[in-house]
Formats: structure tokens, C-alpha cells, sequence
């Protein structure tokens, strides 16, 4: 890089609130970029709905520590910025999503950057340079890395690490998953940074649940050993209220490999072995991370007014789902009597339990070590459309159950073929196994049936909308489940949803 790069310029190496006015000269030069760029992104949670206008919510540039600025070593630009989305006009404020961006700027981007071009912004100060996804640069990669290494602040930014804990240093990065909800890289098979992509005020669960869990002393989810967040209030440009997590960094779980991938494995055997063994194990593991949260977490009871405010909010996610999605209005009216039934629950005084859960359970959260066979679950942000607070609320332990339980009837229906396992075999005895495997430490789910039922339509319900933003080739598989699950009642151990 030349003397002359505007990236070494004041503007965007301060943290935003030391010049908000630079930060926002940044943005609106790169306003254009990322218009066409964010969309095309997995992780963008606004699709379908036209991008308007951008506002710097923070801005922040990591350097080597221990080195000023310099021509030699550009930094890492830290960004977190607010999508406006629908009609044009109104300026980007708090109620627009704020996403979490790491970009890197060159003159001229190496051939293994190609990929990772975002664009040449025509003005500001990145003006003449071209600007990247930053984590697809090792070298910025491990800008971050380093920053975490060492608790700290760096402008909004504050690092954070468990003390007893360490960062090793000279890991190599390689960055994963270009078709998740966030960003992750693997620090030379030891360590994973995840790095939540649409960020919010309040503590992400996917650092809260895991961090209580090490508490309790529960060996089945890999316990953070550093984290940063945003910090709230005035070094926001926007006030946001509480501080945003934005990364957790824990260990790499080298040689494992996750329950989806097994169980199409699994499905393509010609013989046909079947799932049960995995899956009565997997039961097991759920069961226990569920004992551990309860304890570790408050709990509460659930009687008939909470059970009719469930029902109200599955009913609502259900209308708002028929509303997006044509195809789930035949079934709608069916839903809905299906809930109705959900407050009867209560009667007679019996009462129910929701603690702290997973909130998005499905075999892709889950991985399995090769050494031992042993299943560990990850994951724990919930589901990522829905807001922050609503997903830290306790919840009963039967919308876990029920997203495994989906899960085998998606594997079922993606790798049930012909020449393989029947699928709806397959997904019984995955299920019914699962089932048992929970009850050997828990409870049996077959206990909570009617609850069941209702989490299973709640999530396949989710699964259309999911599907039809993300993936509409694979719509049809949630729809199936959902008109099974329209035509009558079934309890758990029987035919799959
Ligand atoms: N601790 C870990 N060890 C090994 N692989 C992991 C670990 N955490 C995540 N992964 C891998 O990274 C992928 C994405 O992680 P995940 O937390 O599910 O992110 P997202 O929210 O983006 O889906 C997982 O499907 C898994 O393959
Ligand atoms: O990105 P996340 O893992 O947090 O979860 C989202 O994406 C999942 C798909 O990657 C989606 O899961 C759905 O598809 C899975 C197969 O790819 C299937 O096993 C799950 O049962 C099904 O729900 C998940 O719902 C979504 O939140």
C-alpha cells in the first residue's frame, strides 16, 4: 500500500463517537457497495425487502497490538451498521437491524482474496482502494484473534476472556460457512471465533447458555474461553441500551462431525442399519444439558394463563407465516384449532415446566466425536429470526424435543432414496430411539404430548417461512410436515410429522 492510503487516515481508524462524522462519510461511501453485496449474503435476515440507506452504529479499527498505524500493516475495519429496509426517506435508526461487518481494503486484492471482493467505493476515505470480506484474510483473521487474546477495550469494543483460560498464539485461520446465520473461523483446529452477524442490546445465548453450563460442570458443550461485545450507550452513536455480544471464541472440536451429515450418511446405507443407536445416545445428551440449564438457570411454572399466552404467540407466528407464504394457508384454520387446545393443558391445576432451552435443536447443532462417539451440542443463539429477548425467555423443554424430531423428518425427506433406507422408517426409529434416549435421564416426551404436538406444528411452521426466505427448493419439505400435522393428532413414537 502507498503512503497515501486513505486507510491510514484519521477517519476510520478511531472508533466511531471520536468521529462520528467520519463514520458516517464511510458508511455513505460504502453505502452503494453494500446494498448489492448484503443481500447476497446467507446471513442477511432482511431478505426480500429492499435495502434504503445504511447508519454507523460504531466504527472501529484493529491494528497489531502494540503498533500505531502503518502503511505496512493496514487494519482490520470493524463496522457495525444499521440496514434500513422499505420505503426510502426515513433515516436508519434504532429499529432497523444492526449488522456486525469485518472489512479489509487493499490497492489490489491477491488472487485468494478474489472471492472476498466487495467493491471500490467512489468516494470517502477508502476512496481508490478495494474493500473485502475481511475474514476471508488470514492476516486480519488473526488481527482478531490476537485482540482477544488480551482482556481490554478498543474504542466500543470490549474484550473479554475466562480467567483461567488461554489464547494460544500463531494459530492459522480458515474461515467456515458460507451458508450459516454468522461467520466462523477456525483457528488452527483448536479454536472457533463465531461472529454473530445481526447483533442486538442483551447478551447473545450463545455465550450465556454455554458459560453457565461450564459453571454447572456439563462437559457436553464446548465452554467459551474469550468473547467481545459492543458496548452500550454513548459509545453507540445510537444510545443502544444494553451491550451487543459480538464474537465467542471456544474450542474447535477437531475430527468431529455433525448429526446431519451422519444421519444422510446413515440414510444411504443400502442396508439400511438405521439411526437408533446415534440417536438413543443423542437423546441422552439432550436430556442432560437440559438437567444442567435448569439447574444452572431460573426456572418457571407454567399454568393455564401462561399456556394460553404460548398458544397466542404460536398462533400469531402461524398467521404472520400464512401471511408470507401462500402455500401454508390451506392449513391455516387446522393450525389454529390445534393450538386452542394448548391452554387445556392447565386444567385441573396441572402445571408445566419452561426453563432456559436450546431453542433451534436440530441435527445440524449437534456433533459427534470420532474418538469416543460422543455427542456435544453447539449452537445455543436460538432461533435467529426471532428478537433477542423473546429467545432468553424460558421456554418448556418440549420445543427442543420437537426441532430433533423435525430434523430426522427433514434427513428422512433429503436422504430417503430409493436405493438407500425408507425414509419414513428411518425417521421413527430415529425418533422413538431419541424419545427413549431422553427418558433414560429426563422424562419421557411421550408424557407431554399435546405440548409436543404444538412445538412440532410451531416449528415446521417456522421451517415454511426459513425455507421460503432461505431455500425455497426445500420448501416442500417442511409443507409436507405441516400437512401431516393439519390432518390429526399424533403423539410421539408414532408415525413421523
Ligand atoms: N466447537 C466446534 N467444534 C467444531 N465445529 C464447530 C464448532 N462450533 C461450530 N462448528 C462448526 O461450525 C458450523 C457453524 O456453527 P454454528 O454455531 O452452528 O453457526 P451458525 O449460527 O452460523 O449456524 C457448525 O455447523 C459446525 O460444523
Ligand atoms: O443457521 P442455524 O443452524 O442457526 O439454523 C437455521 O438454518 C437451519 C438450516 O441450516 C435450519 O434447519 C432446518 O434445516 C435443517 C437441514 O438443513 C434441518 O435439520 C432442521 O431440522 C431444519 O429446521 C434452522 O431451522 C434455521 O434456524
Amino acid at each position: 500500500m502507498s503512503d497515501a492510503s486513505p486507510l491510514h487516515r484519521p477517519a476510520p481508524a478511531r472508533p466511531a463517537g471520536s468521529g462520528a462524522g467520519e463514520a458516517r462519510s464511510l458508511i455513505a461511501s460504502l453505502a452503494p457497495l453494500l446494498e448489492e453485496w448484503l443481500p447476497r449474503q446467507r446471513w442477511f435476515a432482511g431478505k426480500g425487502r429492499p435495502l434504503t440507506g445504511f447508519a454507523p452504529v460504531a466504527v472501529t479499527e484493529l491494528l497489531p497490538p502494540g503498533r500505531a498505524e502503518s502503511p505496512a500493516s493496514p487494519g482490520l475495519l470493524h463496522l457495525l451498521v444499521r440496514a434500513r429496509q422499505g420505503a426510502p426517506g426515513r433515516p436508519a435508526g434504532p429499529g432497523d437491524d444492526c449488522y456486525q461487518l469485518l472489512l479489509g481494503a487493499a490497492e489490489a486484492l491477491p488472487p485468494h482474496l478474489a472471492p472476498a471482493r466487495i467493491g471500490r467505493p467512489e468516494h470517502g476515505p477508502l476512496r481508490g482502494l478495494t474493500v473485502y470480506e475481511g475474514l476471508a484474510d488470514p492476516r486480519l483473521a488473526t488481527l482478531l484473534l490476537e485482540r482477544l487474546r488480551v482482556p481490554g477495550r478498543l474504542g466500543p469494543l470490549t474484550f473479554s476472556r475466562e480467567a483461567d483460560a488461554a489464547v494460544p498464539t500463531g494459530l492459522a485461520p480458515r474461515l467456515i460457512g458460507a451458508e450459516q446465520s454468522n461467520s466462523s473461523t477456525v483457528y488452527g483446529e483448536r479454536l472457533i471465533l463465531k461472529l454473530f452477524r445481526r447483533v442486538g442490546p442483551g447478551v447473545n445465548p450463545d455465550l450465556e447458555l454455554p458459560r453457565a453450563l461450564a459453571r454447572a460442570g456439563c462437559a457436553r458443550v464446548p465452554a467459551p474461553v474469550a468473547w467481545f461485545e459492543a458496548a452500550a450507550g454513548e459509545a453507540a452513536a445510537d444510545g443502544t441500551a444494553e451491550p451487543m455480544t459480538l464474537g465467542v471464541l471456544q474450542p474447535y472440536l477437531a475430527g468431529s462431525t455433525d448429526g446431519w451429515r451422519l444421519a444422510l450418511d446413515s440414510l444411504a446405507r443400502a442396508a439400511g442399519t438405521g439411526f437408533a443407536a446415534e440417536a438413543r445416545a443423542l437423546g441422552a445428551a439432550v436430556g442432560e444439558v437440559h438437567l444442567a440449564l435448569a439447574e444452572a438457570l431460573p426456572t418457571v411454572v407454567l399454568r393455564r394463563p401462561q399456556l394460553e399466552h404460548l398458544a397466542a404467540a404460536m398462533g400469531q407466528r402461524l398467521d404472520a407465516a400464512a401471511e408470507a407464504v401462500p402455500a401454508l394457508r390451506p392449513y391455516h384454520a387446522a393450525l389454529r384449532e390445534t393450538y386452542a387446545l394448548l391452554p387445556d393443558l392447565g386444567r385441573a391445576g396441572r402445571t408445566w415446566r419452561a426453563q432456559r432451552i436450546h431453542g433451534d435443536l436440530h441435527l445440524g447443532q449437534v456433533l459427534r466425536t470420532a474418538a469416543d462417539g460422543r455427542w456435544s451440542l453447539i449452537d445455543f443463539e436460538g432461533e435467529p429470526a426471532r428478537p433477542l429477548a423473546e429467545r432468553r425467555r424460558p421456554q418448556p423443554v418440549a420445543r427442543d424435543v420437537a426441532g430433533m424430531l423435525r430434523s430426522f423428518d427433514y434427513a428422512a425427506a433429503v436422504g430417503g432414496t430409493d436405493g438407500g433406507a425408507d425414509g419414513s422408517d428411518w425417521a421413527t426409529s430415529a425418533r422413538t430411539a431419541f424419545c427413549e434416549g431422553y427418558a433414560a435421564v429426563h422424562h419421557d416426551p411421550g408424557e407431554d404430548a399435546g405440548l409436543l404436538r404444538a412445538h412440532e406444528i410451531d416449528k415446521a411452521v417456522y421451517e415454511v417461512l426459513y425455507e421460503a426466505r432461505h431455500r425455497p427448493d426445500w420448501l416442500p419439505v417442511p409443507l409436507a410436515a405441516v400437512r401431516r400435522l393439519a390432518a390429526g393428532p399424533r403423539v410421539t413414537g408414532a408415525a413421523p410429522a
